[in-house]
């Protein structure tokens, strides 16, 4: 295709559909995520739909990234991170930003300072820079590890952590204008959701939440993004909040630790794959015993395993609260140890539930209490899925959930070697609506429990 065809195709959609620039920002809703439609044309290949709405010309083998869920999007003014194999690729649009970013990643990568490599534990591989033409352009792009990569149903949500999201060098504007968006959950929370993409466990459909979803959440609606995010429609799933709570315990013991770093709008990713959230949920509903028909419909719906261990539970029985008992902070090889009012208790190892094994479903098992052959032939549909996936998968038995640090392009120096009080905030606050979530899931946690209203209003 020629470069006037190219320029032809992309006014062509302006022309049409003007309001497309800024699409996806104020997308929230149901998509067909398979919809990339590339023609590959000599050496370079048009896509048609992108992460922003918008054509862009990108060299063979790259591909706009369509789990991207925030930041600068292919939106026609803008471009948009795009991906080749298991890397994703960052574009370096400004450059003092870009400069810093890619420093970031550079002393990372070159330095034995105990507290970077712990980071670095944190944040996706980096590959160095490239170059790539793209739109006819010479961009520089970061290569990173794209955490997504092992997902078939990737749910992907950004939260941009820190009340203020703005550096050191910004101009007045630039502060005034960071202050005023995403206004009530930065200045109630300390971090606010620029945007996130979920895989519908029900129907297998992906829907994705702008920021202008996230401009009007605020500290109360923020827990409806967290459970639509988590899928949580048909009850919190305990093994994914588990995994994610892990990753954001040893965030936050970082950040507690760290002096030498301010991580102005950096986000959190939290990723996991809808794919093997369904199998564990339709697993738990398969283990679960006929008495649990009798619970009561109120009661929280997550069924349990008796191997399951429970952290938050003992918790709330050594300490009678979690506004008493948070995590401390410290993880050892027995498992995180909470902060009580006397001495400091001991939470039990905990692990996610161990993965089905391979083999054929078992009908004998199907005859549920209900005689709900409709639902027992579901149950036996998303096995044999489930066993296809183990067969070539060979990660299957690894974490189906974590968190990562990203967006490092307003990192600074710390001047005074105390801690970044604006990201730890964030990251705490985070991690107590993650806590409350894990108290949900405990089979003995009680509705009427004012508890966990307590922890929540304690958000600093
Ligand atoms: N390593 C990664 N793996 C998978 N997805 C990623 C990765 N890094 C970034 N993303 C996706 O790209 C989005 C934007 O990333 P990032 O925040 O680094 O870009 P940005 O354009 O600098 O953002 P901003 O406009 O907030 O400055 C993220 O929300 C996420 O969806
Ligand atoms: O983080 P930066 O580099 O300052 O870029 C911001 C950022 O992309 C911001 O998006 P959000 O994630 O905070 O929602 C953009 O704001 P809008 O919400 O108005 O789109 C800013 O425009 C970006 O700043 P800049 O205009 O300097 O590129």
């Amino acid at each position: 295709m020629g470069k006037s065809e190219v320029d032809s195709m992309r006014s062509a959609r302006l022309d049409i559909r003007p309001d497309n620039r800024k699409a996806w920002k104020f997308y929230i809703g149901e998509a067909n995520n398979n919809n990339a439609n590339n023609e590959s044309r000599g050496k370079q290949k048009v896509q048609q739909v992108v992460n922003g709405e918008y054509p862009a010309v990108l060299p063979p083998n790259m591909e706009l990234f369509s789990n991207q869920v925030a930041g600068h999007m292919q939106d026609g003014i803008n471009l948009g991170m795009v991906k080749s194999r298991n890397r994703v690729y960052k574009p370096i649009t400004k450059e003092t930003c870009g400069q810093r970013e890619i420093g970031f990643y550079e002393q990372l990568k070159n330095s034995r300072d105990p507290i970077l490599l712990e980071v670095k534990q944190h944040v996706p591989k980096y590959y160095g820079t490239e170059m790539l033409t793209v739109d006819g352009k010479q961009v520089k792009y970061i290569v990173l590890d794209d955490v997504t990569k092992d997902f078939k149903e990737p749910c992907v949500m950004d939260i941009k952590i820190g009340r203020r999201t703005y550096d050191p060098l910004a101009s007045y504007e630039k502060m005034i204008k960071e202050d005023q968006k995403y206004h009530e959950t930065k200045r109630d929370l300390g971090f606010c959701i620029p945007g996130f993409q979920v895989f519908k466990i029900t129907n297998g459909r992906v829907c994705r939440y702008g920021k202008d979803y996230g401009k009007n959440l605020n500290k109360e609606t923020v827990t409806d993004a967290f459970k639509i995010f988590l899928n949580a429609n048909t009850g919190l799933n305990r093994t994914l909040v588990m995994q994610l709570l892990t990753s954001l315990w040893r965030i936050q013991n970082w950040a507690r630790k760290q002096r030498q770093l301010r991580l102005y709008s950096s986000s959190l990713l939290l990723v996991y794959d809808a794919r093997r959230l369904r199998q564990n949920q339709n697993k738990q509903q398969l283990i679960q015993p006929p008495q649990e028909e009798t619970v009561p419909r109120s009661r929280p719906t997550l069924k349990r395993v008796n191997s399951l261990n429970r952290p938050m539970s003992i918790a709330m029985r050594d300490n009678s609260g979690p506004s008493r008992n948070t995590f401390s902070g410290l993880l050892t090889k027995d498992g995180p140890i909470l902060r009580g009012p006397t001495s400091p208790t001991r939470i039990k190892q905990f692990s996610p539930l161990p993965e089905r094994k391979s083999g054929p479903p078992s009908l004998k098992r199907m005859h549920s209490f209900q005689n709900n052959y409709d639902k027992d032939l579901q149950s036996m549909k998303a096995d044999y899925v489930d066993i296809l996936d183990q067969l070539v998968n060979t990660r299957t038995n690894q974490m189906w959930a974590t968190v990562k640090i990203i967006d490092f392009a307003h990192v600074f120096p710390a001047e005074n070697c105390d801690q970044d009080t604006n990201f730890l905030e964030g990251v705490e606050n985070l991690v107590k609506i993650f806590e409350s979530f894990l108290i949900e899931t405990d089979p003995s946690f009680n509705e009427n429990n004012t508890e966990m209203n307590g922890c929540m209003g304690g958000m600093r």
